[in-house]
């Protein structure tokens, strides 16, 4: 069995554990709820701000350990100050390092859109998404079926969030675009094996219709790259490694952004 297997093996008992101890009627009730989710479009298309979606990672199947001690609303308001367009928070325990108390805790520092990163695969945690404050939910299309594609984003986009579908490949692409998106996403690490290929960005930027913006995720190391990644013709960067692996993320991400720009 592959690392994504086991991920969505696991997932599947979380969600059910879940389930069994927060109703869809508790989650409803949040106060999150009701607010109207961040435009993801309005905040990536901001000239003033940088395009990157700065990720708050603690831990990762590939690397393990990446910071053990970083404070969830320290960096990220640290990386909303530096530019970034969004924030990207893990919520996967088991692999990742991540909780639902790290989304509530990014979401009363910061006023621009955060991503839920997570395996979502049950509609369930979509509206976790939404209690719990977050603004873009992430659908990856190697663990979704085409119908799972549709359904998840039609029920993202009634609850006023944005939705990013993660793709590897043209053929992910082809069977799971779909109109109920609003980003695209190419995962330039391959989710099954860990390797990583920037290239993958650049195989698949045109055939991404340009009605839905476009994303470049993972193993951006450099300013260069974005600069080379803009022109091809990406909206947004994806970043978490490079910054948190450092002592200081938000001292690491306002370095980085005095080199683009
Ligand atoms: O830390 P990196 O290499 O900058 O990558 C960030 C992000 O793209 C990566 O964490 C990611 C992309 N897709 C995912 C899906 C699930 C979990 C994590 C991810």
């Amino acid at each position: 069995m592959n690392i994504l297997d086991k991920i969505v093996l696991r997932k599947q008992q979380e969600v059910a554990d879940a389930k069994a101890l927060v109703s869809v009627k508790d989650l409803e009730q949040s106060i999150h709820f009701r607010r109207t989710p961040y435009s993801f479009k309005e905040f990536l298309l901001d000239k003033d701000r940088t395009g990157i979606i700065a990720e708050f990672k603690r831990r990762s199947p590939s690397k393990g350990l990446i910071n053990g001690t970083a404070d969830v609303a320290e960096v990220t308001k640290a990386y909303n100050h530096a530019g970034a367009s969004a924030l990207s928070v893990l919520t996967d325990l088991d692999f990742f390092g991540g909780q639902r108390e790290d989304i509530l805790a990014a979401r009363v520092a910061n006023n621009i859109p955060i991503l839920r990163k997570d395996f979502m695969i049950d509609e369930y945690q979509i509206l976790e998404a939404k209690a719990w404050g977050a603004d873009i939910i992430l659908l990856i299309a190697s663990i979704l079926s085409p119908k799972e594609i549709v359904d998840m984003g039609k029920l993202g986009k009634s609850l006023g969030l944005n939705v990013l579908l993660e793709v590897h490949n043209l053929e992910e692409l082809e069977r799971s675009i779909c109109p109920h998106l609003d980003a695209i996403g190419v995962n330039n690490r391959n989710l099954a094996d860990f390797t990583v290929n920037i290239q993958t960005s650049y195989d698949l930027v045109d055939k991404i219709p340009n009605e839905f913006m476009k994303v470049s995720e993972s193993a951006i190391s450099n300013s260069t790259t974005i600069k080379q990644l803009r022109l091809a013709g990406f909206d947004g960067f994806l970043i978490g490694e490079n910054f948190m692996k450092t002592d200081n993320p938000g001292i690491a991400i306002k370095e980085f952004v005095s080199e683009i720009d």
